[in-house]
């Protein structure tokens, strides 16, 4: 079977449908093309081949072109959707190409035409999309060391742009999550190698400047995009065109719902690098899973537009302070007199008016979008908001926001029936009354019955037939249906039309005249329902921007009614901002965590700059990490808006939060565990200022002992004397605790364990000073390691033990001398045995005595 697409030159050999197809395919050749024949969509050679396999769907062949076979596979149209979404989620592009000509007037093949292009990061329907996340689309420029960065959430109507540096890159694509990366196809990074988002290489020239700005400015109806702010960033503004270009070419359509582009600056936000974001897990797990995460524990947003404001605002945290001050401000209000309960209430039945309103602004909202925006938007009449009004400003705003033009409600209250069918090619779409014309047509249905009624009783009484019937098929349109033994009385003007078993079928001229006009009827009516659609659409497009701001409205309503709901539940408090240069937190506790154990132990974290960094030690499992993580979750819960889980909260001024926790390699990367943790916490001594949050998690244990120690010491004192960030700092390098005595702004505290029968007990309290022991065997007994390991590895230890005291080396502490001294090593069963048989003597045993005394040696093998 022929593998290859035929070139141009080739053609002409080609069966008409298949020439048809080349020029089509020729347009979009790193696209799957998918043909529209009748039922199905259909893919040949190479598109086929590659379907098959993605899609696990049969390859076969199509007849014969230019003398080969046509490899092809296929699919029903109407489960084209579910093929659409593994496609797009595997990063491949699909061309639409649908049949726009009439079949039964053409001459050859029925005119094809590719109506739309879908793309990972141009998904607008709402089958393809995932409820919660917006599906972004980003594109990239890079020019004389600054990167102009541009992404658009098309189903959203978001649009921003900014430049950054280079090494800022792979922050911004964790922080955006692109589906899809628009570059200039003569660029390399080596970024590109270590990520799987599709990327999509642009000719240059789409990148061109002043081609960009001219698109923008005709986009958005302006003269210059100095009204955005952004008129002085070049590589910005033609990233912003390359995207806007794209984003067209996709839809088929105008993104008439595209009105405006916001600028971000990297400094409005807490920076969260790349490997903080996964660390942290926000919105995802680091094995890559939706929960548990911060956005599993927060999300109970009632609509799905909520959902994604919280998962963007958790990728954004805040810097401006008043903004977060009206944030919390409306979290309290709205924790008064419960209103936040109502309001939730309220919002149940409110539909996904962003994707709507995107969809309006592309013209594929289909007649159930339409009927449900209009319920929405006589919903929101339940919102109280008078009371909303009287808070303070955000919330008065929102209310202000939440009431839409009237002008909307009645349009489409008006225009589309209460429940209008799926698809307006069915017909029983527009609203009786909408239009006189419309409803003439359907007229003439409805009173059809009345007319064949009347026929019937007429033909009857003339023809003397009693059992004479008037009826309709699809096939065969209106008939007389006369029985077999009357056929011949049947009158003169009676044309036979079908002949059955028993029965004749007849057409009269009045009946054929009344058949013309109700065939015609309906056929016009659905035309002209599918007219007046198109009208209501065209009516929606000025409201397009009012309706967006109404679902951000919507979404923003439903997000801080979600934090007064979760801060009652989970007994959260309002944090407070301080410009001290402090982190205060008072009976801390890990949200996540918290929801997972049975008592979650608070714990206080306080910095200051009279103690920047916390040395924490402590037993595995003892909740180093969980108490690390919760101080940068709190931080973060405060910087979005959100009440936290603490009894007293007080921050000062934060720029970053870095992590460097847990070791992962980076395979793909090319980059081992120990290569990835070094650079994490290079790009951390780099970059940690005085006002970033710095948690280190058992830095240098990747390495040998020697190495590791020293870096970690070394680490810590540039920490405190160079980066003078509020640091965090787990380990299990007990030497490293000495460093408090030469810097006063270096505290030890650690979590402490209890020994208890044969088992540890965390008892995950932070406590003042050094830990006293490791209890890392005690923790591998646990962990299930078996008896004999242990055994082995508590002898090795206390010879090691003895060298080190002796040679009083550097490793002395590594291990808390006491650690095991108490516990007393359980006689060996191999001697116990052994002196047991050593006792016995065999002529003085009876044979009873005797088989007793192998019962009793099985039984300490048994538990040997
Ligand atoms: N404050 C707490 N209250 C109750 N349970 C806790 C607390 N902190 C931690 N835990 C429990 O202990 C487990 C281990 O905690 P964590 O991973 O933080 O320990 P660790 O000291 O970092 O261990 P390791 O050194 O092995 O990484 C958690 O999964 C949680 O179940």
């Amino acid at each position: 079977m022929s593998t290859t697409n035929l070139k141009d030159s080739s053609i002409p050999q080609h069966t008409p449908m298949m020439q048809q197809y080349h020029a089509l395919k020729a347009d979009h050749p790193d696209k799957l093309l998918f043909y529209r024949m009748g039922d199905f969509y259909e893919l040949f050679y190479q598109d086929a081949e590659k379907a098959a396999k993605l899609m696990d769907i049969t390859l076969t062949a199509r007849g014969q072109s230019a003398g080969k076979p046509i490899p092809m596979a296929g699919i029903p149209y109407h489960a084209a959707e579910q093929y659409l979404a593994r496609l797009v989620k595997l990063g491949e592009s699909i061309a639409i190409c649908e049949q726009v000509g009439d079949p039964a007037t053409s001459k050859g093949p029925v005119e094809r035409k590719v109506v739309r292009i879908v793309t990972p990061g141009t998904l607008t329907d709402a089958a393809l999309l995932d409820e919660k996340t917006d599906n972004v689309l980003l594109a990239l420029i890079p020019h004389k060391g600054r990167l102009g960065i541009a992404w658009m959430a098309l189903s959203a109507g978001k649009f921003a742009v900014l430049e950054c540096k280079p090494e800022h890159l792979i922050s911004e694509l964790e922080r955006l999550r692109p589906a899809e990366i628009l570059i200039p196809e003569d660029l390399t990074l080596a970024v590109f190698q270590s990520i799987s988002t599709p990327l999509k290489k642009l000719p240059v020239w789409h990148f061109d400047v002043s081609a960009a700005e001219r698109l923008l400015c005709k986009q958005f109806g302006t003269q210059d995009l100095s009204g955005f702010g952004i008129e002085a960033l070049p590589q910005g503004i033609s990233a912003a065109g390359a995207l806007l270009q794209y984003a067209r070419s996709t839809q088929g359509a105008e993104l008439q719902h595209l009105q405006g582009i916001t600028l971000e600056s990297r400094g409005q936000y807490i920076e969260l690098d790349a490997a903080t974001r996964r660390n942290l897990e926000l919105t995802e797990t680091i094995r890559g899973e939706a929960a548990p995460t911060l956005a599993s524990i927060l999300d109970t947003c009632i609509t799905s537009m909520g959902s994604r404001l919280l998962r963007h605002w958790l990728h954004h945290p805040l810097r401006h302070r008043e903004l977060l001050t009206a944030r919390q401000n409306a979290v309290a209000q709205l924790q008064n007199e419960q209103l936040f309960e109502s309001i939730r209430s309220a919002l149940k039945p409110i539909v996904d008016i962003e994707r709507i309103v995107s969809r309006i602004g592309l013209r594929s909202a289909r007649p159930r979008d339409l009927s449900g925006l209009r319920d929405s938007v006589k919903q929101l009449s339940q919102l109280p908001i008078d009371l909303l009004a009287q808070q303070g400003a955000l919330l008065a705003n929102l209310a202000q926001q939440l009431t839409p033009p009237v002008a909307i409600a009645d349009l489409l209250s008006n225009a589309i029936l209460p429940e209008p069918s799926t698809l307006i090619r069915d017909g029983g779409v527009i609203n009786h009354g909408y239009s006189a014309d419309l409803d003439e047509l359907r007229g003439i249905q409805t009173n059809c019955d009345e007319f064949l009624l009347a026929l019937e009783q007429r033909e009857r009484e003339r023809t003397g037939i009693s059992t004479l019937k008037v009826e309709y098929n699809r096939v065969h349109g209106f008939y007389i249906e006369v029985g077999k033994v009357h056929a011949d009385s049947v009158p003169e003007d009676y044309r036979r039309r079908q002949t059955l078993k028993n029965a004749e079928r007849y057409i009269t001229p009045e009946l054929k005249t009344f058949e013309d006009k109700a065939l015609s009827a309906q056929d016009r009516s659905l035309a002209l329902e599918k007219q007046l659609y198109e009208g209501v659409l065209d009516q929606l497009q000025p409201f397009l921007s009012n309706l967006l701001h109404l679902a951000q409205a919507v979404a923003g309503i439903d997000v801080l009614s979600t934090f007064a709901e979760r801060a009652i539940e989970g007994n959260w408090t309002q944090p407070t901002f301080t410009e001290e240069p402090i982190i205060d937190i008072q009976d801390g506790r890990h949200p996540v965590v918290e929801a997972q154990v049975e008592d979650f132990i608070a714990n206080h974290a306080q910095l200051s700059p009279l103690k920047k960094l916390l040395l924490i030690t402590g037993p595995n499992m003892g909740g180093k990490s969980t108490y690390m993580r919760q101080t940068a979750l709190i931080t973060l819960m405060a910087h979005v808006g959100s009440f936290v889980p603490a009894s007293q909260v007080t921050l000062g001024p934060i720029d970053r939060i870095f992590t460097r926790i847990g070791a992962s390699d980076d395979l793909a990367g090319g980059r081992s565990t120990f290569m990835v943790e070094m650079t994490e916490t290079a790009n951390i001594l780099h970059n940690a200022s005085e006002q970033s949050l710095v948690l280190m998690d058992e830095v240098g244990r990747g390495t040998s002992t020697f190495d590791g120690l020293a870096l970690a010491y070394a680490i810590v004192r540039q920490l405190v004397e160079k980066n003078k960030s509020y640091t965090l700092f787990a380990t299990h390098y007990f030497e490293l605790t000495r460093l408090s005595q030469d810097y006063p702004q270096i505290a030890n505290v650690h979590l402490d364990a209890v020994e208890h029968k044969d088992t540890v007990v965390f008892l995950h309290a932070v406590k003042d000073g050094p830990a006293s022991q490791s209890y890392g065997l005690a923790v591998a007994q646990l962990a299930g390691v078996p008896s004999t390991v242990i055994r082995v590895a508590r002898r090795h230890l206390q010879q090691l033990e003895a060298m080190s005291i002796g040679a009083g080396g550097p490793q002395a502490d590594l291990f808390a001398m006491q650690a095991f001294e108490e516990i007393e090593e359980p006689a060996s069963e191999a001697s116990a045995l052994h002196t047991f048989v050593e006792g016995i003597d065999p002529d003085s045993l009876t044979p009873r005595q005797a088989l007793d005394l192998i019962y009793e040696i099985k039984q300490v093998l048994k538990n040997a």
